[in-house]
């Protein structure tokens, strides 16, 4: 099982866009409008279901928060991280 991370390891490998907030890593993505958010969510669950990883979604009007944690681990940890640069890579 993966390991969850120290304070010092999950500041120096947060992924460019993304923030810690307590046990998760997030970012928020902006849209033009409602229905390109949903498509987002749409693309995003394709990945995370790829990779057996997944994120909470909270849509927004315009916006989507990605959050990431690993439940399994009780906390931050490389998968995580692997995700959120993946996510970066693909969006
Ligand atoms: C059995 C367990 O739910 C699975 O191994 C996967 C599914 N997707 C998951 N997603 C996240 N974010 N954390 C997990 O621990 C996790 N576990």
């Amino acid at each position: 099982m993966a390991e969850v991370l120290d304070d010092d390891e999950i500041e120096q490998n947060l992924p460019e866009g993304w923030e810690r907030d307590g046990d998760e890593i997030v970012r928020t993505y902006e849209f033009d409008d409602y229905l390109q958010g949903i498509s987002f969510v749409s693309d995003v669950g394709e990945v995370a279901e790829e990779e057996f990883h997944h994120p909470e979604i909270v849509v927004g009007y315009k916006e989507v928060e990605v959050r990431l944690t690993t439940h399994d681990a009780g906390g931050i940890t490389d998968l995580d991280m692997r995700l959120a640069d993946l996510f970066n890579d693909e969006f």
